[in-house]
């Protein structure tokens, strides 16, 4: 039945990479009374280099002639007093949800270094990431020079050979003798590098290179904290780049850096914060995130917490895909298209702090004002009615021992709230180790979850950091007994509790993801394959006693032929939101969808026809 390979290596993406920008990961709340198709950002945008936005729409490309080629006909560049540049849909022209507004390669792209072994360099597949014909890969193999990166195919190292060369000559120099304690560098700098050698390659003097000088830079405003982590990146990169300017005569560091474009230290430093406030987190066509990628055309994009498009790579990249912008809902003329930052699954003040910190802007979208409203409850910072089968959901008081009063069902209980802040204190801590342990070792970050996991089962599937643990839960359960074979006993259990995993996460995730958004499609899928994967006895859902989620967790799963039923009705669900996240057929992950429902139908019906005969006979 399902391959669980495909799902082993996940990782959460619950944040972008060091450097991020708008990131697939990323989602948005729509609050139960509102409708995200009803709401749109203010608009106070001009025409960029025009006084009237008449000008601008008679202008495709407005910034400058020859930038920006690949922005189709229907959007427009503006400028916000605000915001600076966006991109906006032209005045008399719509677009439906799921168009892929922008398709675009990145101008360079890297693979974080857990990733280098896993993942195909050039187009980011993986032998397991999918089951649709042209995109099955079966093994990797290292690059024989430098022995780091690794390709799926002959044809894709082929493709990436321009982008490698000189990375190629510069790593396998850092495995030789003398430095072996330098380690690979991380991937912030090895795809700065790629940038650098492709300017070097093409001409500083191209639309390509006009396009990266055009990236806003936020360093004057950065103070001097700010500065350092840009300091150590410079640092890093000229190490990676050959300049040593602790070592070198300062004519001959100015001649290097020169070399390769560069004026000065501070022409450097101004390159790397553009890299730093526009750069986009890398993920897997089932929006794994695997490391970073630069491209200034989908950099463009202002935030909102409530976003009407993402950034994906539906099919991978190379040979295989693109960078895609796809509309989340219908945009009508004059709708700036926006995506979000960061993962909107996170509260307000943790938004607001992520957004200040990296972007240094106030966010005033109407996720973030709505906060000021007191009769609306944030999903993220809730509480759940204890009413046996209410759903209503209630703010968490700040401190004491409160009594509250669901706004469902109307009935009042007393809270702790002082204690429950403190174990979500405790959560958020024990989520972020848990995070960094994830790969390195997994019993230990699972052991971590499961220890503050009890005390928050008060709050509602949707907040915060109960959905983030049981994502990264789902996905350690995942590595846990994938790699176990079918007669180990540890393995049927472990499995029943990543599929409640999924069950409780699919529920969290409906209150904070808008429809559409590609990552509840891959969260239906994810379930529908624990839902088929051979369980060797026939298990219902763990008794809580047997089970390491705590009982209010426990999910009753249906077993035999209404578990494969189950798993075709979330296929079914996936196969209606995936072509709207990754536009048209939903990507490998929509493709991968079909093939698992067309071989579930089959088995069904075979199962059916066995019930029948055997009824005759
Ligand atoms: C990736 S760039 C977006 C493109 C940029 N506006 C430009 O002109 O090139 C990110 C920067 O845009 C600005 N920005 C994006 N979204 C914003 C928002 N919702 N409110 C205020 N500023 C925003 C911030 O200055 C942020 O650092």
């Amino acid at each position: 039945m399902a391959s669980f390979a495909a799902l082993k290596d996940k990782r959460r993406i619950r944040q972008g990479p060091s450097f991020a920008s708008p990131s697939a990961g990323s989602s948005t709340a729509i609050p139960a009374h509102q409708d995200a198709s009803t709401l749109s950002e203010p608009v106070e945008s001009q025409a960029v280099g025009s006084p009237s936005l008449a000008t601008e729409e008679t202008k495709p490309n407005a910034y400058e002639t020859g930038l920006y080629a690949e922005l189709p006909e229907y959007l427009d560049i503006r400028v916000s007093n605000t915001r600076g540049r966006g991109i906006y849909v032209k005045e008399g022209k719509s677009v439906n949800a799921g168009t892929s507004l922008i398709k675009v390669k990145p101008h360079a792209y890297s693979l974080s270094t857990p990733n280098l072994d896993a993942h195909c360099t050039s187009c980011l597949l993986n032998p397991q990431s999918s089951l649709s014909p042209g995109y099955q890969i079966t093994q990797l193999r290292r690059c024989t020079a430098c022995l780091s990166v690794s390709y799926c195919s002959v044809e894709c190292q082929k493709h990436d050979w321009k982008d490698h060369k000189e990375e190629c000559r510069v790593l396998k120099a850092l495995r030789g003798p003398g430095h072996q304690d330098q380690g690979m560098p991380g991937e912030a700098v090895r795809a700065l590098g790629r940038l650098v050698w492709a300017r070097k390659r093409l001409g500083g003097d191209t639309a390509w290179w006009r396009e990266v000088e055009l990236m806003q830079s936020n360093i004057e405003h950065l103070d001097h904290k700010q500065h350092e982590p840009l300091a150590m990146l410079g640092l890093a990169l000229c190490r990676y780049l050959g300049i040593s300017p602790q070592d070198s005569p300062p004519d001959q560091t100015a001649r290097k850096l020169a070399d390769l474009g560069f004026s000065s230290f501070r022409a450097l430093t101004n390159f790397l914060s553009r890299f730093q406030t526009n750069s986009f987190s890398l993920t897997t066509p089932d929006l794994t995130n695997i490391g970073v990628a630069i491209s200034p055309l989908a950099a463009l994009i202002s935030h909102s917490c409530l976003p009407n498009a993402v950034v994906v790579f539906p099919t991978g990249l190379g040979r295989r895909g693109a960078l895609e912008v796809i509309a989340l809902r219908d945009l009508q003329p004059g709708d700036e298209v926006l995506t979000s930052y960061l993962d909107v699954a996170l509260p307000r003040a943790q938004r607001q702090k992520e957004l200040k910190d990296r972007y240094l802007f106030d966010c005033t979208c109407m996720l973030c004002a709505r906060e000021r409203n007191p009769d609306w409850v944030d999903p993220r910072s809730a509480m759940r009615c204890r009413t046996e089968g209410c759903t209503g959901r209630i703010r968490i008081p700040e401190s004491g021992t409160a009594h509250v009063q669901c706004n469902t069902c109307g009935s009042s209980f007393a809270v702790d709230a002082s204690s429950l802040q403190q174990y979500i204190q405790l959560g958020i801590g024990a989520l972020e180790k848990a995070d960094s342990l994830q790969f390195s070792d997994p019993a230990k970050a699972r052991y971590l979850v499961n220890s503050v996991l009890r005390h928050l089962t008060p709050l509602a599937r949707s907040a915060y950091p109960l959905l983030s643990m049981l994502q990264l839960l789902q996905q350690l359960l995942i590595t846990t007994f994938s790699v176990l074979p079918p007669e180990n006993q540890e393995r049927d259990p472990l499995l029943q509790e990543a599929a409640m995993c999924a069950a409780l996460v699919l529920a969290g995730m409906d209150d904070v993801y808008p429809p559409g958004h590609p990552s509840k499609g891959v969260q239906f899928v994810t379930m529908a394959k624990l839902l088929m994967a051979e369980i060797s006895n026939s298990a219902t859902a763990p008794s809580p006693g047997t089970s390491s989620l705590p009982a209010d967790l426990i999910v009753p799963l249906p077993t035999g032929i209404g578990r494969l039923r189950m798993a075709l009705e979330l296929l079914s669900k996936a196969s209606k939101e995936l072509p709207l996240g990754f536009g048209k057929d939903g990507g490998l992950v929509g493709k991968d969808a079909t093939v698992l429902a067309v071989g579930l139908e089959r088995e069904i019906s075979m199962w059916n026809a066995f019930r029948t005969n055997k009824q005759i006979r």
